[in-house]
C-alpha cells in the first residue's frame, strides 16, 4: 500500500486519478512517497481474496470458491499480498510476511474454527512478522446474519486482548472494507512521517471518527 505524492486525501476522494498516475509510472517507487507491504492472512475460505478484490475493484467474487495457491498478488495503489489459508502453504506464507508492514487477519463470522484459529495465527505472527507490524483483526461475511456463529462482541474481546483494532467486514456488501485498508494506510503513513515529539496515530480513534462521519452505524462496525 502506498501514499501518492499528491497526498492521501487525494487518494480517498479520487481513485480514478490514482489509477491514471500509476499507469504512467515506470515503477511504484517513481510515483509514491512511501510504499508498504500489506498482507491478508487467515484460514482458508474466510474471504481474503474477496476482501482484496472488493477493495481493489469494488466488486464481489461470488459463486464458486477457488482456493488461493500459495500467494496471490494484486495492485491498487501498489501491490497487496493475498495468502493461501491452507496449512500446506504456510511455509510459503511465513517467508513473505517476514517483511510485511501490515497484516489484515481475517476470520469468518459463520465459522467457529476460523475464529478459534485466530490465536494460532497471532502466535505465528509474533514469531515470524516484524515486531512493529500493524495488525488489524477482521470478522468477515457480516452480511451472513442468519448463519452467524461468532458474536461481534467476541471479536471485539479477542482484539482487545491482543491490543489490535477490530472491525466486521463484508466483501459481499463492501461494508468496512475500504475503511479497514484506509485505517491501516493512515497508521503506516503516520509512522513513516512521525516526528519524535508527535503523538502516536490512534487507529481506534480514526475508525471511530469515520463511523461518526458516516452517521453512526451506517456501514461501519
Ligand atoms: N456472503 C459472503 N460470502 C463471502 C464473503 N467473502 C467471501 N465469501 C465467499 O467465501 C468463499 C471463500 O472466499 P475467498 O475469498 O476465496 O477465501 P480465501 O480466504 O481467499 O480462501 P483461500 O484462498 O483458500 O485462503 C467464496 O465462496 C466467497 O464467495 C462475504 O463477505 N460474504
Amino acid at each position: 500500500m502506498s501514499t501518492r505524492k499528491a497526498s492521501l486525501k487525494d487518494k480517498e476522494t479520487n481513485n480514478g486519478t490514482s489509477r491514471y498516475v500509476l499507469e504512467r509510472c515506470a515503477s511504484v517507487n517513481e510515483c509514491f512517497d512511501i510504499s508498504f507491504k500489506v498482507m491478508l492472512l487467515g484460514d482458508s475460505a474466510v474471504g481474503k481474496t474477496c476482501v482484496l478484490v472488493r477493495f481493489k475493484d469494488g466488486a464481489f467474487l461470488g459463486g464458486n470458491f477457488i482456493a488461493t495457491v500459495g500467494i496471490d498478488f494484486r495492485v491498487r495503489e501498489t501491490p497487496i499480498w493475498d495468502t493461501a489459508g491452507q496449512e500446506r502453504f504456510r511455509s510459503v506464507t511465513h517467508a513473505y510476511y517476514r517483511d510485511a508492514q501490515a497484516l489484515l487477519l481475517l476470520y469468518d463470522i459463520t465459522s467457529k474454527s476460523s475464529f478459534d484459529n485466530i490465536r494460532a495465527w497471532l502466535t505465528e505472527i509474533h514469531e515470524y512478522a516484524q515486531k512493529d507490524v500493524v495488525i488489524m483483526l477482521l470478522g468477515n461475511k457480516s452480511d451472513m446474519v442468519a448463519e452467524r456463529v461468532i458474536k461481534r462482541e467476541e471479536g471485539e474481546k479477542l482484539a482487545k486482548e491482543y491490543g489490535v483494532p477490530f472491525m466486521e467486514t463484508s466483501a459481499k456488501t463492501g461494508v468496512n472494507v475500504e475503511l479497514a485498508f484506509l485505517a491501516v494506510a493512515k497508521d503506516l503513513k503516520h509512522r513513516a512521517a512521525k516526528q519524535p515529539n508527535e503523538p502516536k496515530f490512534q487507529i481506534h480513534d480514526y475508525i471511530e471518527s469515520q463511523k461518526q462521519k458516516s452517521g453512526c452505524c451506517g456501514g461501519y462496525m
